[in-house]
């Protein structure tokens, strides 16, 4: 049965772009300062560095993405210390860390993460009504996977 996690009021959320969609989220966050800037921000390095100027608030930076940021975050989401992530990805360009990129989008979907891979779905996340609140998510149940060899 698959379990709940509380989200608190104040998200965590990382923002992570690519160098051609790294205009494209530093427009939007400008655009969003004030509500991001209730929140805790955090970010794969490059990106953090950016936001650190337009948000003039703090921003947990990790790696630079290539360099184990996305897997970073990655390990952030399975541990639950991620809410929300805002992927601003490039669909146009591969990747040199494309198996990492792709490693953080199915961790994401497993834990159930709120995420947006775009500019669309990261208004609808910002604003949602639940951001604002205490909102419980549920925890897929993998019990079956993890004692499938003690039988
Ligand atoms: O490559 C990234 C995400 O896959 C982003 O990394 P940077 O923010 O360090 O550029």
């Amino acid at each position: 049965m698959d379990s709940l996690r509380k989200m608190q009021p104040v998200k965590r959320i990382a923002l992570v772009a690519h160098d051609n969609k790294k205009a494209d989220l530093l427009d939007w966050v400008t655009y969003n300062k004030t509500v991001l800037a209730s929140h805790k921000l955090i970010a794969t390095g490059t990106t953090g560095t950016l936001l650190e100027k337009i948000l003039h608030v703090p921003v947990k930076k990790l790696m630079s993405g290539p360099l184990g940021g996305d897997q970073q975050l990655g390990a952030m989401i399975a541990e639950g210390k991620l809410d929300i992530i805002l992927f601003f990805w490039d669909p146009m360009m591969a990747q040199a860390h494309d198996s990492d990129v792709k490693a953080l989008l199915r961790i994401a979907v497993a834990w159930n993460i709120v995420i947006a891979c775009n500019r669309s779905t990261a208004d609808f996340v910002l604003t949602s009504l639940l951001m604002e609140e205490e909102h419980a998510i549920s925890i897929p149940d993998y019990s079956g996977y993890l004692n499938r060899m003690k039988e």
